[in-house]
């Protein structure tokens, strides 16, 4: 049995004249890995930041776990559950790695000064460590390697304990080694944990993903299985279309 964790509907962003997310339709079961894809400019990203609550529809509702929360700002879809990692890394430059991670992990916590050390501090250590940053603890984020940096903003998105991860591009920038933990890891994830992932590399995304959807100029154009979107026809034709 499958359950609706994500629900879209006729979702719509404009800008100007132009409809760069119109009215998609998208469902992410709980637990499901799902990537977006689609050719440059096809609204991937426009769409993951309406459902991160970065950028506000024109249209359209989105509900979570059965809660409407299309008028929710980002730190209200934090707290219930929405985790995010961006294109380009956002951490705290002069913070350690270990200090981002307990600044992105205490407002999803309620402990006293006496259980940081076992609720907060020791659990963020391990993320870090998960994630392939053990150690992170003395040197200023600032210092890290964009790989590291997003191995932080990772672990940092995990620290929320999010029922819904939305990852942009997350092995962009990222040496073979690093993609290749990245791959691990997300593989990793438990299942109570859903991931909603935009990708140019279609060989992590057909590797990650239980479903898939194609968008083209804002319009979603197939939905299914790795297989039923490589062999699909109109995939094919949004991405020979879009080159040229
Ligand atoms: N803040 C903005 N102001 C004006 N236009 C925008 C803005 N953000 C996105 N767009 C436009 O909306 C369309 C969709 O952009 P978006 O970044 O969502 O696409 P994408 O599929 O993520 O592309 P890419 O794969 O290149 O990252 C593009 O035509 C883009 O130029």
């Amino acid at each position: 049995m499958t359950t609706d964790l994500l629900v879209a509907r006729a979702l719509t962003r404009r800008y100007g004249s132009l409809t760069a997310v119109d009215r998609v339709d998208l469902r992410v079961n709980a637990g499901e890995r799902h990537a977006l894809i689609g050719p440059n400019g096809a609204g991937k990203t426009t769409l993951l930041d309406l459902v991160g609550g970065a950028t506000r529809p024109d249209g359209g509702r989105l509900h979570l776990a059965g809660r409407d929360i299309t008028r929710l700002g980002p730190a209200r879809r934090s707290r219930l559950g929405i985790g995010r990692i961006h294109q380009r890394p956002a951490v705290w430059p002069s913070l350690t790695a270990l200090d981002n991670v307990i600044v992105a992990a205490l407002p999803h916590r309620r402990v006293g000064p006496g259980r940081f050390h076992s609720r907060v501090r020791r659990p963020c250590l391990a993320l870090l460590d998960e994630v392939g940053l053990t150690g992170g603890g003395t040197e200023a984020a600032a210092h890290l390697s964009h790989g590291q940096r997003r191995q932080l903003e990772l672990a940092m998105a995990l620290a929320g304990r999010p029922r819904l991860l939305l990852l942009d591009e997350p092995a962009a920038g990222l040496s073979a080694v690093e993609v290749h933990r990245l791959v691990d890891l997300l593989s990793s994830l438990p299942r109570t944990v859903a991931v909603l992932l935009v990708e140019h590399r279609l060989d992590l995304v057909y590797r990650l993903a239980d479903r898939v959807t194609v968008l083209s100029d804002g319009r979603p154009v197939a939905t299914g299985t790795p297989d039923e979107i490589r062999r699909s026809a109109a995939v094919r034709r949004a991405y020979a279309e879009a080159v040229g």
